[in-house]
């Protein structure tokens, strides 16, 4: 079977992130035709389009990691309601120049945990609505708000909630099919 790799941008720059900590659960639970990457957003300028027309080295490798990948992850918290600004910058990059927008027809899905009751709800529904204006199809179900309790996930990714753990295994099989049937429907090189 084919391995497809994923690449996880994780929003939170934060060196204590529970964000962090769930993506790396997520990696080490995931089905074995997956094969992730970390494409870190942290050393990203602000965008500009004045960048355009010569991307300073670190975007153009940021950039290249997402059109070098299958499908993107994005873990990520909920930052007043929407996304961190980080985060947002980091797909501003990608999505730029003009007419070379890497996330076009690039399999994506979005989870990410929060102490608070919903889980991170509001801000996916902003990146869901971001990442459709950039063209990627992205999983619709499962959707994951995680609410996170302390000890809810080890630094080395050990979930230690039972039905957490399940959901999440459930929640990166249905990712891996949705890849399938995505390049199923169109080959990667269409
Ligand atoms: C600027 C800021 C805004 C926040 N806004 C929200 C919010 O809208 N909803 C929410 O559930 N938690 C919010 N939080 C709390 C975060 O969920 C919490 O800090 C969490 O640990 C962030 O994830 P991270 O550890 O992966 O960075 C906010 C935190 C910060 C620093």
């Amino acid at each position: 079977m084919t391995t497809f790799k994923v690449g996880y941008l994780i929003g939170s720059l934060a060196k204590e992130s529970i964000n962090r900590k769930l993506a790396t659960a997520l990696t080490r639970i995931a089905p074995e035709h997956l094969s992730f990457t970390e494409i870190p957003i942290r050393d990203l300028p602000l965008y500009s389009y004045d960048y355009d027309a010569d991307y300073p080295p670190v975007a153009r490798a940021f950039k290249d990691a997402i059109a070098g990948v299958d499908a993107v992850l994005f873990v990520t918290p909920e930052y007043n309601r929407s996304i961190p600004g980080a985060l947002k910058n980091a797909i501003d990059w990608a999505s730029r120049p003009y007419g070379q927008n890497s996330f076009t027809r690039k399999p994506s899905a979005v989870i990410g945990t929060s102490p608070g009751a919903i889980g991170t709800a509001v801000g996916q529904q902003h990146l869901r609505s971001v990442l459709g204006f950039c063209n990627s199809p992205q999983m619709n179900a499962p959707e994951a708000y995680i609410q996170f309790t302390p000890g809810l996930i080890t630094d080395q990714g050990d979930v230690t909630n039972a039905s957490t753990a399940e959901f999440l295994r459930m929640y990166m099989a249905e990712f891996h099919q949705f890849i399938v049937r995505v390049y199923t429907a169109l080959p990667r090189d269409a």
